[in-house]
């Protein structure tokens, strides 16, 4: 056992480093007689397992990302050293540094914006849902803090199993009474990043000119992208088609598979939670017309969980769009899809009703 004194001293350096620099250390200046007027206008952001492996590259991205004036960085672990090193960049947002459930609530009051990283990442051989005992619970959790503290805040939940994470989310947030479906968001913007990089090497495009829809859900056969629908209008060969289905499904294992047991996708994630974030602040800033995939409460299928593509507006999902016409192919896809969705959506909804 450490003498409590020494666990005292320890706990107190921590704490020093969460907060900016105080006059002490600042020698003759006082911090209020410093010039900077603190961010105004802009949003603030909070991000829950920021020192991870997403979490540390999307918090970096954040803070580059003018749209955000508070950057809230919260982690059961390092979030001083994070928070540290990311509030030396040069760029306007200010950044504060949470650690550890006492300081949740500190974290999320007063947020605009939640982006949920927080959680264990896959290791090969396992499935997105082999994560639902341990992230399931982190989730809850998490949301638990939501709703009490920034019940209006739009939430991109990005930890998986995604396909029951979103409906534990919901299900925290009708607890709670907080619950607005437009607000809660599922991550599959990665699947989306990834089709369009897969489908432009194929086409020999420029992957930044080339969208790709990517329906249903972030899990395997769930995963469905609709290569009849991709702008720039283009056809593929059955061969071409097989291919890039296959590698759009897998590409999460693809990754985790070449990091040996390392984790999973954390830096083009992070990229694709970025773009995502954006979209959203854009759309909360009343921007028209900012359409991306996400997994959100939906009636396009009988499912009550689905993603598609969606408006992003001031109130968050403003309007869903239909799937559009689907080939036989899609079709065959999509009732796979919607089988394995069903199990992954009650699976989530009954680990808060049980
Ligand atoms: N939606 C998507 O497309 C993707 C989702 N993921 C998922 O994102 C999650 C995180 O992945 P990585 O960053 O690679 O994992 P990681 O293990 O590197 O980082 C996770 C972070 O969460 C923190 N954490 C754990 N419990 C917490 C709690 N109760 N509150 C706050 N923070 C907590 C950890 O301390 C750690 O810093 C995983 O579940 C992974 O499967 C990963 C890639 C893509
Ligand atoms: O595959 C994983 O476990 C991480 C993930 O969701 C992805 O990369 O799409």
């Amino acid at each position: 056992m450490q003498p409590s004194s020494q666990v005292n001293d320890r706990i107190a350096r921590v704490a020093a480093h969460l907060q900016p620099p105080n006059d002490s250390q600042m020698g003759d200046l006082r911090r209020e007689n410093c010039r900077a007027k603190g961010a105004s206008g802009g949003f603030k952001v909070a991000v829950l397992g920021a020192a991870g492996g997403i979490g540390q590259p999307l918090a970096m991205l954040m803070k580059m990302n003018p749209l955000v004036s508070v950057l809230h960085l919260y982690d059961v672990v390092n979030a001083p050293g994070v928070t540290a090193d990311i509030s030396h960049m040069d760029t306007s947002a200010v950044v504060r540094g949470f650690l550890g459930q006492q300081q949740l609530e500190d974290a999320l009051t007063g947020m605009d914006l939640v982006i949920i990283p927080a959680g264990v990442p896959r290791k090969p051989g396992m499935t997105r849902d082999d994560l639902f005992n341990i992230n399931a619970g982190i989730v809850k959790t998490l949301c638990e803090g939501i709703a009490k503290c920034c019940p209006k805040a739009i939430v991109n939940v990005i930890s998986n199993p995604v396909n029951s994470t979103v409906p534990i989310a919901a299900e925290v947030f009708k607890k709670a009474g907080t619950y607005e479906p437009k607000r809660l968001l599922g991550v599959t913007m990665l699947d989306v990043v990834r089709a369009n990089t897969f489908v432009a090497e194929v086409l020999g495009l420029d992957p930044r000119e080339v969208d790709v829809p990517v329906v249903g859900g972030h899990a395997g056969v769930t995963i469905l992208p609709l290569l009849s629908q991709v702008k720039p209008s283009s056809s593929f060969t059955p061969k071409e088609i097989d291919y890039l289905t296959d590698r759009i499904q897998n590409g999460g294992t693809e990754v985790v598979e070449a990091k040996a047991g390392a984790g999973s996708a954390t830096l083009s994630m992070a990229y694709s939670a970025v773009k995502f974030a954006d979209a959203c602040l854009r759309g909360l800033r009343g921007d028209a017309g900012i359409v991306q995939c996400a997994y959100v409460a939906s009636e396009v299928t009988e499912l009550p969980f689905f993603a598609s593509k969606v408006c992003l507006g001031r109130t968050g999902v403003e309007e869903i769009h239909p799937l559009g016409p689907l080939n036989e192919y899609e079709r065959t896809g999509l009732e796979k899809a919607k089988k394995e969705l069903a199990g992954s959506i009650q699976k989530g909804v009954s680990f808060i009703r049980k």
